[in-house]
C-alpha cells in the first residue's frame, strides 16, 4: 500500500466540531492550559501502559523508563509533547481524536450562551482535553504507535482544527505518542523554552512521571581543551513524585489545586480537600476533593464517578466506584492501597472485604470534610449546598448507618427566614424549638411559594412554630427515611391529625366545641363529596383559608404521588381528608345554604380550591370553571 492510498480524510463528529469551535473562541484568554491537558493525557497514557505491563511485560519492548518529553522550536514555531505510554492504533486514533464519547454532550452544548466568560467555565467543567491544542495551534499532528505493535503500525493523525482530520500509516520506532503543535500567530510564546518551563512547573509539577526538557543552561564546567562540548541533556522540569505520597506539610495549596485539575479535568479550583494516610490493619492513602461546581452530567445515570485507584503507587483504574456511595458521587480524588493485589479488577472490588472497610472509612472522611466546611466562615458551604445539596439528600435512604451525620449536613428553607434559600440546619431549628414542642414540622410542596403559602401553615404561623419549607423533588423521600433528628420525630404538617404539643386546656375545649357545632355541616359535606374524600372534619389548623387537604397517616404524600404518577408508576388508591375552617365566611355561608344543588356546587369548589392551593391538579378543571362561573353570575343577579 502506498502512503497516498492509505491516507483517509474524515469529518469530526458534529459535537466534536462544535466543542472545538467554542473552545478556541472562549478559552483563548486562558490558552496556556493546553499544555496541562496534553501532559495530563501523556501521563495517563503512561499510567495505562504501566498497568497493562503488569500482565504482559513484553509491551515495554525492553524499555521501562517512563517519561514525557517536551521540545520547542522557536524557528519552526512548534512545540511537541512526546510520551512513551500506551499509544493508539488506527481505530483508536479515529475514535478518540474524532469524537466525544461522553453522553449528554449535545445537551451540554445547548447550554452554552455565547457569553465567553460563562462558556469558558462550562467548557472547563466538561473537560477540555486534547482539543485544547487548537486554542494555540492551527495545525496539530499526532504520531502514535500502540505498545506491542510493529513500527509499521504507526499512525499519523493531522488536522487544522476545522471540520476534518486525516489519518495515514507512518512508521514509528518508539512506542507511544508525539503530539506536535504548529503555533498560531500570537502564540509563539509556547515555542519559548523559558515560558514553557514555567507553565509546566505551574500545572504539572505533581505529575508522577518526569516531564523532561533539554537543559537550557550551559554545563557548569568548561570542557577540557580539545574535548567535544557536552551535548545538552534532557532533564526533568517537574517534581515527579506522586503528590499524595508526600506528607501534608510538604504540599502547598497551589500544588493540591493543580493536582485536583489533573484528576478531575476541572477548570476551577476545588472548594476543599482532605488528605490522609491510614496505617495499621489496612494501609492506604486517600486524597479527596470537593469540586466547586456540579458537572453537567450530575444527574445522568452513566455519569463517570469514583476515585482514581492506585495500588502501591501503580495506577490501576479510573472511576473506581466502590470506594464511595452514590450520594457522594461528586467527590473526586485518589486512593492508593498497599494491600490490594496489583491485578485487582472491578469485579474483585465489588466483593472484597477490605474495599468494604475502606469504603466506610472514606465515606466518613468525606462526611467529616463536609462537616468541617460547614463550620467554617464564609460562603463555601452555601456554595456546596447549592451545587450538591440535592445529591446529599439521597444519603439517608442509601446509607442508614450515617443517617445522623448526614442529617447534620442538610440545609433547609424554613418559615424562620421565609426565603427560598436553603441555609438552615436541623440543629438551628432544634435550637429554636419552643419548650413544649416535641416534633420538627415540615411542609412539602411542588415549589417554594406553594410551600410557603400553604394553608397548613396558618396555625403554625399564628403560634410562632417554625416549619421547614420543602420543595425539592427528593424531599418527601428524604423525610421518609430520616424520620427523626436528635430524638425528635419529623412531622409532615399535612399528614394525619394535628396535635400541637402546645395546646392549652382552653384551646382544647374550644376545638371540641367547634367540632360539635360544625357536626351538621361536616356531615353534609361528607355526603356530597363522598366519592372524592375519605373524611371531612373541622380543622384547628386553619385561620385564613376555608379548607385544606390532609393525607392519612399511612398514605403516600401528595408530592410523592405526583412524582410517581409522572413517572408512569402505579400509585395506590387513597383519598385525602378534607379539613374545613367553620369560622370562614364561605363555610358559614355554606352552612346556611338550603338549596342542595347550590350546596353541592359550592362544596365542590371548596374542595377543588384546597387541591389547587397545595399545587395539585384538578381531575376535571372544566367542571370547576363552569361551577365557579355559575356562581359568579349569581353575583350580578343574572
Ligand atoms: N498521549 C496520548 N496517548 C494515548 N492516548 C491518548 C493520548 N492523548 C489522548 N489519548 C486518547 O484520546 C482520548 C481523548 O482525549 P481527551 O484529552 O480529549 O479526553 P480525556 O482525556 O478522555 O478526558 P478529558 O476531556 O476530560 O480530558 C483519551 O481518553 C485517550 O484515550
Amino acid at each position: 500500500m502506498t502512503a497516498e492510498m492509505n491516507k483517509e480524510t474524515l469529518g469530526f463528529q458534529t459535537e466534536a466540531k462544535q466543542l472545538l469551535h467554542l473552545m478556541i473562541h472562549s478559552l483563548y484568554s486562558n490558552r496556556e492550559i493546553f499544555l496541562r491537558e496534553l501532559i495530563s493525557n501523556a501521563s495517563d497514557a503512561i499510567d495505562k501502559l504501566r498497568f497493562a505491563a503488569l500482565a504482559d511485560e513484553s509491551l515495554l519492548e525492553g524499555q521501562g523508563d517512563y517519561r514525557v518529553q517536551v521540545d520547542v522550536d522557536p524557528e519552526a514555531k512548534t512545540i511537541s509533547i512526546d510520551d512513551n505510554g500506551i499509544g493508539m492504533n488506527r481505530d483508536e486514533v479515529i475514535e478518540h481524536l474524532g469524537t466525544i464519547a461522553k453522553s449528554g454532550t449535545a445537551a451540554f452544548l445547548q447550554n452554552l450562551s455565547g457569553d465567553q466568560k460563562k462558556d469558558s467555565q462550562l467548557i472547563g467543567q466538561f473537560g477540555v482535553g486534547f482539543y485544547s491544542a487548537f486554542i494555540v495551534a492551527n495545525r496539530v499532528e499526532v504520531h502514535t504507535r500502540k505498545a506491542g505493535d510493529d513500527a509499521g503500525a504507526g499512525v499519523l493523525w493531522e488536522s487544522h482544527g476545522e471540520s476534518e482530520f486525516s489519518v495515514e500509516q507512518r512508521d514509528k520506532v518508539g512506542r507511544g505518542t508525539r503530539v506536535t503543535l504548529y503555533l498560531k500567530e500570537g502564540c509563539e510564546e509556547f515555542a519559548d523554552d523559558y515560558r514553557v518551563r514555567s507553565v509546566i512547573k505551574k500545572y504539572s509539577d505533581h505529575i508522577s512521571v518526569p516531564v523532561m526538557m533539554l537543559e537550557s543552561e550551559p554545563p557548569a564546567a568548561e570542557p577540557e581543551e580539545g574535548a567535544e562540548p557536552a551535548a545538552p541533556q534532557y532533564k526533568a522540569v517537574n517534581e515527579a513524585t506522586a503528590l499524595w505520597t508526600r506528607s501534608r506539610t510538604e504540599v502547598s495549596d497551589d500544588e493540591y489545586k493543580a493536582f485536583y485539575r489533573h484528576v478531575s479535568h476541572d477548570f476551577d479550583d476545588p472548594l476543599t480537600w482532605s488528605h490522609n494516610r491510614v496505617e495499621g490493619k489496612l494501609e492506604y492513602t486517600s486524597l479527596l476533593y470537593l469540586p466547586k461546581r456540579a458537572p453537567f452530567d450530575l444527574w445522568n445515570r452513566d455519569m463517570a464517578r469514583g476515585l482514581k485507584l492506585y495500588v502501591q503507587r501503580t495506577f490501576i483504574m479510573d472511576e473506581a466506584e466502590q470506594f464511595l456511595p452514590m450520594y457522594l458521587r461528586f467527590i473526586k480524588g485518589v486512593v492508593d492501597s498497599n494491600d490490594l493485589p496489583l491485578n485487582v479488577s472491578r469485579e474483585i472490588l465489588q466483593r472484597d472485604g477490605q474495599v468494604e472497610s475502606m469504603r466506610s472509612a472514606l465515606t466518613k472522611r468525606a462526611l467529616d470534610m463536609l462537616d468541617k466546611l460547614s463550620r467554617q466562615e464564609g460562603d463555601d458551604y452555601a456554595e456546596f449546598w447549592k451545587q450538591f445539596g440535592e445529591v446529599l439528600k439521597e444519603g439517608p435512604a442509601e446509607d442508614f448507618a450515617n443517617r445522623e451525620k448526614i442529617a447534620k449536613l442538610l440545609r433547609f428553607a424554613t418559615t424562620h427566614t421565609d426565603t427560598p434559600v436553603q441555609d438552615q440546619s436541623l440543629e438551628d431549628y432544634v435550637s429554636r424549638m419552643g419548650e413544649n414542642q416535641d416534633k420538627i414540622y415540615y411542609v412539602v410542596a411542588e415549589n417554594f411559594n406553594t410551600a410557603k403559602n400553604s394553608p397548613h401553615l396558618e396555625v403554625f404561623r399564628k403560634k410562632g412554630i417554625e416549619v421547614l419549607l420543602l420543595s425539592d423533588r427528593i424531599d418527601e423521600w428524604l423525610m421518609g427515611h430520616l424520620q427523626e433528628f436528635d430524638g425528635k420525630p419529623l412531622q409532615d404538617v399535612a399528614r394525619g391529625n394535628l396535635e400541637l404539643g402546645e395546646e392549652s386546656e382552653e384551646e382544647k375545649a374550644e376545638r371540641e366545641q367547634l367540632a360539635k357545632q360544625s357536626e351538621g355541616l361536616v356531615e353534609r359535606l361528607a355526603k356530597v363529596l363522598e366519592s372524592s374524600v375519605a373524611e371531612v372534619r373541622a380543622s384547628g389548623r386553619l385561620t385564613d383559608s376555608p379548607a385544606c387537604l390532609v393525607v392519612g397517616e399511612q398514605d403516600m404524600g401528595a408530592q410523592m404521588r405526583r412524582i410517581m404518577e409522572a413517572a408512569g408508576q402505579p400509585v395506590p388508591e387513597s383519598k385525602p381528608i378534607l379539613e374545613v375552617n367553620p369560622h370562614h365566611p364561605l363555610l358559614e355561608m355554606l352552612d346556611q345554604e338550603a338549596d342542595e344543588d347550590r350546596f353541592a356546587d359550592l362544596a365542590s369548589i371548596v374542595f377543588d380550591q384546597a387541591q389547587l392551593a397545595e399545587g395539585g391538579q384538578l381531575e376535571d378543571p372544566a367542571a370547576y370553571v363552569s361551577r365557579l362561573n355559575k356562581l359568579l353570575l349569581t353575583l350580578s343577579g343574572r
